[in-house]
């Protein structure tokens, strides 16, 4: 099976009507083995998101979406229940609570066609993630060409995780911009941050980046400081799981020490992010987005193929507890713009307010 790029207008779900399930890439294989795997059960689109076999705010709340509605035309359906099990998969992207909500509004308000109305409500949601992550490479475009335009040579960009087309249906949120660029020939090179435990970064941003013919180097985590004091980056741009409506950003842990270093360095630090993202309930992200944990056998293992071509995982210590946090939180006022399918905006209350008011 080929890999498709981001050009090629590849999806990461996809709905089969003929089945009734949903296809997805697995992306706990990347960047070893392309393999597409069907969601049929409930169960397995939970598994699917728990795992990350499907990661990335937007991706995880569109999973959801369909688990929910495909759940309702199976026997002993519960609209309720598959709410709670897809809910509690994964805590801190927002989207997850988004779009299982929007969903259970349309099973609301059209209860006599439940199932028809929550599956075209997640349709819908996959569609606009399609524009909307193309808008915000639209929007986050700009900021590349005015470097560029002041410069006059490739454009560095350090980005953390994997906010590609992978984390969303298409396009992506922080990698929309670059590729965007791409398309009009502004060169630029991205600085990958690995990104442990998972390594997001160096197994799936990379394999974008290399799938689409764009200029990148992985790097550890902690070198990314160093570059900046170097003068080798020209801006960053991250993505976020939930952005609060002060403008605190939460994002794949090591983003905040990421941000301190732009900051001590005079770069601009920018978060991609879609309104879909934004949790307006909260108004200080620092203290109240919550902070998935996860299993301490992530930080203690490492995995990738050996000599021979064979998926290992080795553990880097059998002896010593391990603490897993998966998030962190850049404080807005680290952050130099946001940047949204509604244009770039400062991370502030009242430019998010104003923001609000221009959503449907
Ligand atoms: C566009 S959301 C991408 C966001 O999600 C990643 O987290 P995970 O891979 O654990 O789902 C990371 O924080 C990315 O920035």
């Amino acid at each position: 099976m080929t890999a498709p790029t981001v050009h090629s207008g590849a999806t990461t779900l996809d709905y089969d009507p003929s089945s009734q399930s949903v296809w997805i890439i697995d992306q706990t294989l990347l960047p070893h083995h392309y393999q597409r795997v069907q969601l049929l059960e409930l169960e397995d689109f939970c598994l699917a998101i728990a795992s990350m076999q499907v990661r990335g705010a937007p991706l995880i709340g569109i999973t959801a979406a369909f688990g929910l509605a495909l759940s309702l035309n199976r026997p002993q359906a519960n609209a309720e229940q598959a709410y709670q099990a897809l809910l509690a998969t994964r805590p801190t992207a927002i989207n997850l609570q988004w779009a299982l909500d929007k969903v259970m509004q349309a099973i609301t308000a059209q209860p006599a066609t439940a199932f028809a109305a929550a599956l075209a409500m997640a349709q819908s949601l996959r569609e606009q993630d399609i524009a909307h992550c193309s808008t915000i490479g639209e929007h986050g475009v700009a900021l590349i060409q005015q470097q560029y335009q002041q410069k006059q040579r490739c454009i560095n960009i350090l980005t953390h995780c994997n906010a590609g087309w992978l984390a969303t249906i298409q396009w992506g949120t922080a990698l929309a911009p670059i590729y965007k660029a791409q398309q009009l020939g502004i060169p630029v090179h991205v600085w990958v941050d690995e990104t442990r435990p998972r390594n997001q970064g160096a197994h799936l941003t990379a394999w974008e980046l290399q799938q689409a013919g764009i200029a990148h180097t992985i790097i550890c985590d902690n070198t990314g400081g160093h570059l900046m004091q170097q003068g080798m980056v020209d801006m960053c741009i991250v993505g976020s799981d939930r952005t609060s409506a002060n403008g605190d950003v939460c994002n794949k842990i090591g983003t905040y020490l990421k941000a301190l270093a732009a900051h001590d360095n005079h770069i601009p630090f920018y978060a991609a992010v879609p309104s879909s993202t934004i949790d307006w309930q909260i108004d200080d992200g620092v203290q109240q987005i919550p902070i998935e944990q996860r299993d301490s056998a992530e930080v203690l293992s490492i995995s990738g193929l050996d000599e021979q071509g064979i998926s290992r995982t080795v553990t880097v210590n059998r002896h010593s507890p391990a603490a897993n946090y998966g998030f962190d939180v850049t404080p807005a006022r680290l952050v130099s713009a946001i940047i949204t399918e509604l244009g770039v905006v400062q991370a502030n209350s009242k430019a998010l307010a104003s923001l609000r008011e221009q959503l449907p």
